[in-house]
């Protein structure tokens, strides 16, 4: 297991590019399936997790060819059904979350697939069930093994239905769209995720031919077709990473530009930073962070302490709370963290306590921070990371802090941050890959 060291407590300055969207790209390589004709996809991030998907497809069938450091082009013309049945795909599959949304296309294309659990973080339940109910309303039947591996078709063509979407599952409304884009007659999802990610994914279906209506709403009306052809497709930079850096630039009291954010797409992002005191200067398309020794929480107009949660698009993201916790370890002010979505997600303050820091776990779900205004400093210690954005909380503590931390399990990082350790040290930061 990897390790980074880390010498903490020097500002950093300087400019930082975010990667290609780690999310977005999950959905968008799934897509590919759909179609026998060549697509292109550029501003591919190289993690862990994309990286292993790119494998994953490949093995499928999929001829992968890659164009330039960011950018392949994929053909799914002679995709092997067989590959699902050995053991290599079900350790493959069951080793990332985003494997998951090989099932909308391949039950739309071919009538059929099977699937491990799939892996991804371990931050509490992450029920399938609604990819499931939202796949069986289309005609798919499903057959459980145990409870751990699942197999779904279809006899015949899947039909197009009204659907209300128990949850606004984010892989959820990728499959169950990537299934209904070649589904006979209408869908409709009503209750759809609309983060950025997926409204990505819809207009790279309907330039791939796709009739699709409502992209950016939570009803989405889609009339099947026949086949879809290639095209080419970006991805948008990766806002949790965006999120990721100002954190980091607050903390340590840096000067950072964060560089073509495409602001416009980062919803409750900018504004969430703003309420813990960080101020940020848009410069066209780049987030300007400047130095700050102090920064306080707003509380509410009456005064009472304020409350950062999250909540499905447009609401703020489950991905940056555990940024947001960080980084409020060291302002002016107290803050009531409430993660909604995972129940597991918050035990890593564990470790910011060992630092030093000032929080309170309420209950799985709740924690509340009490800042300590820069007035001490938090202690270099050695610890394990236990998921990607606990991961990188504790990366961004550890390089605010006095003296040395080692972080363990940096794998957990790799799979979402590029390189992370060479473009930190690119900004000053003294961290070493053990
Ligand atoms: C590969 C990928 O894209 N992963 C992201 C995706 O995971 P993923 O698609 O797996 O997450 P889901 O959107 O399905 O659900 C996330 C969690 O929130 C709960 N839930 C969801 C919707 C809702 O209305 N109410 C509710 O309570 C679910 O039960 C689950 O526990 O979306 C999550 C939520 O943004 C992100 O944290 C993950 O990084
Ligand atoms: C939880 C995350 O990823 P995954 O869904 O791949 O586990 C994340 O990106 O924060």
């Amino acid at each position: 297991m990897a390790a980074f060291e880390v010498r903490g407590g020097k500002p950093l300055r300087g400019e930082i590019t975010p990667q290609g969207a780690k999310n977005e790209a999950l959905q968008i390589l799934c897509a590919v399936l759909l179609t026998p004709e060549p697509v292109t996809i550029s501003n591919i991030p190289d993690i862990r997790d994309v990286n292993k998907l790119i494998e994953l497809l490949r093995d499928m069938g999929v001829k992968v060819g890659k164009l330039a450091s960011d950018t392949y082009i994929f053909q799914a013309e002679d995709v092997n059904l067989d590959y699902m049945d050995t053991p290599e795909f079900v350790a493959q599959a069951g080793a990332l979350r985003g494997s998951v949304m090989i099932l909308g296309p391949m039950l739309g294309r071919y009538g059929r697939c099977q699937l491990p659990k799939p892996g991804g973080d371990k931050i509490g339940r992450r029920p399938m069930d609604t990819h499931f109910l939202g796949l069986e309303k289309l005609g798919g039947k499903l057959t459980l093994e145990g409870t751990d591996f699942y197999r779904i078709k279809v006899d015949g063509k899947l039909t197009g239905t009204h659907m209300l979407l128990d949850e606004a599952s984010v892989t959820g409304t990728a499959n169950i769209l990537m299934a209904a884009v070649l589904a006979e007659g209408t869908t409709t999802i009503y209750n759809a995720a609309c983060e950025p990610y997926l409204q990505q994914l819809c207009r790279m279906l309907v330039r791939m031919g796709a009739n699709i209506q409502g992209i950016g709403s939570n009803l989405l009306t889609i009339v099947g077709v026949e086949k879809l052809g290639g095209t080419e497709h970006r991805m948008l930079p990766d806002m949790i990473e965006i999120g990721s850096f100002i954190g980091l630039a607050a903390m340590t009291g840096s000067e950072i530009t964060i560089k073509d954010c495409q602001i416009p797409e980062l919803g409750l992002i900018p504004d969430t930073f703003r309420k813990l005191g960080i101020q940020l200067e848009f410069r066209g398309d780049d987030i300007f962070i400047p130095a700050q020794a102090h920064y306080e929480i707003a509380t509410y107009l009456d005064g009472s302490i304020l409350t950062v949660s999250d909540h499905t698009w447009p609401g703020f993201t489950p991905d940056l709370l555990s940024i947001v916790l960080v980084v409020a370890c060291q302002a002016k002010g107290t803050v009531l963290i409430h993660q909604k979505m995972f129940e597991s997600r918050l035990f890593f303050v564990d470790k910011l306590i060992d630092m030093g820091a000032q929080v309170i776990l309420c209950d799985p779900h709740r924690a509340t921070v009490i800042g300590l205004d820069q007035r001490t400093r938090l202690r270099g210690i050695t610890m394990t990371s236990p998921d990607i954005r606990a991961g990188v909380a504790l990366l961004i503590a550890a390089l605010s802090a006095e003296g040395k931390s080692t972080i363990e399990n940096v794998e957990q990082i790799d799979r979402g941050y590029q390189n992370i350790d060479t473009r930190l040290q690119a900004l000053g930061a003294d961290i070493r890959r053990l």
